[in-house]
């Protein structure tokens, strides 16, 4: 692949990238030439134009892609609102519907003087992190109980002055119960016999990312809930990402625990019922 110009190098990635199934192949060939020529997607768009050479190593990197390894973990990068953050074997690739979880707890925030804000399961520290850079003046903790995710989480918080704490989040930042203004999770959630299609899930993420426990995988989302309830001061805000089909269930769970009002089922931009949201009473 070297040998040819862009454009065909480009064309025969794409063919490859889509006998082996990859949902987008030609912005995912696209993606692997920018990223190993260290420019925009449309820069290269017009480089394949004007018909520049091939980067050396795409066609490693498209075999790589062929067997369904996250782009993501190719590049080293994923990008999250306006943050690019490490990401790598070990950690949860941050996913486009958090983006519209972490909106609804900026826009919770703005109206706060210096709100405190913690974000349960961390993970690469993409809500954690978009929180720290998009409200002025907030104070922002991190939790996560996987030590490789916290590495990562580590790597791209540490510029940012997020507190990162290394726990479960059943029990972790107890010396601050009752003081937080948000709270935000996206715990684990997919219940146990429910394993994903995409290889680039099941395969490259983590378990620990993945099931919340239980036949219905709220486990994790209740145990979330009610580190919230502990953390947030009276009037405190909680929004949590889930499956859309357990949208009815999350609702459920919080009005049934007394602690909660104003408990609104979220949608994202295609409409679907993938997160919930409620103040503390
Ligand atoms: C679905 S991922 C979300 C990661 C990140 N917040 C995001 O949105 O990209 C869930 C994260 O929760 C972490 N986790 C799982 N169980 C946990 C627990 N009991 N306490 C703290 N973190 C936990 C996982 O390791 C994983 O990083």
């Amino acid at each position: 692949m070297e040998s040819q110009d862009l454009a065909a190098a480009l064309r025969a990635a794409a063919a490859v990238l889509a006998e082996a199934g990859v949902p987008s192949p030609r912005v995912d060939a696209e993606l692997l030439a920018a990223h190993l020529l260290g420019e925009s997607v449309g820069r290269v768009r017009a480089l394949a134009l004007a018909g520049a050479p091939a980067p050396e190593g795409l066609d490693g990197l498209v075999a790589e892609r062929a067997q369904r390894v996250p782009l993501q973990h190719i590049t080293g990068r994923a990008q999250f609102r306006y943050l690019e953050l490490q990401v790598g074997p070990g950690v949860f690739v941050p996913r486009p519907e958090t983006e519209i979880v972490v909106q609804h707890a900026i826009d919770h925030a703005h109206g706060l003087a210096r709100p405190k804000m913690a974000d349960l399961g961390t993970g690469s520290g993409a809500i954690a992190g978009a929180l720290a850079t998009e409200v002025p003046g907030s104070r922002v903790y991190a939790v996560e109980l996987s030590e490789l995710a916290h590495a990562w989480a580590e790597r791209n918080l540490a510029p940012l002055g997020v507190e990162l704490v290394l726990g479960d989040l059943r029990t972790a930042l107890a010396e601050h119960d009752g003081t937080f203004d948000v709270v935000v999770s996206n715990p684990p959630y997919i219940p146990a016999e429910a394993v994903p299609r995409e290889p680039e899930v099941a395969e490259h993420d983590p378990q620990l990312a993945l099931y919340g426990g239980g036949a219905d995988g709220l486990e994790l989302p209740a145990a979330a809930a009610a580190a919230a309830a502990r953390l947030l001061k009276p009037g405190g805000y909680f929004i949590m990402e889930h499956a859309e089909v357990q949208a009815a269930a999350v609702a459920r769970l919080l009005e049934a625990s007394g602690r909660w009002r104003d408990v609104a089922t979220v949608l994202d931009l295609t409409g679907r019922e993938r997160a919930t949201s409620a103040l503390l009473r």
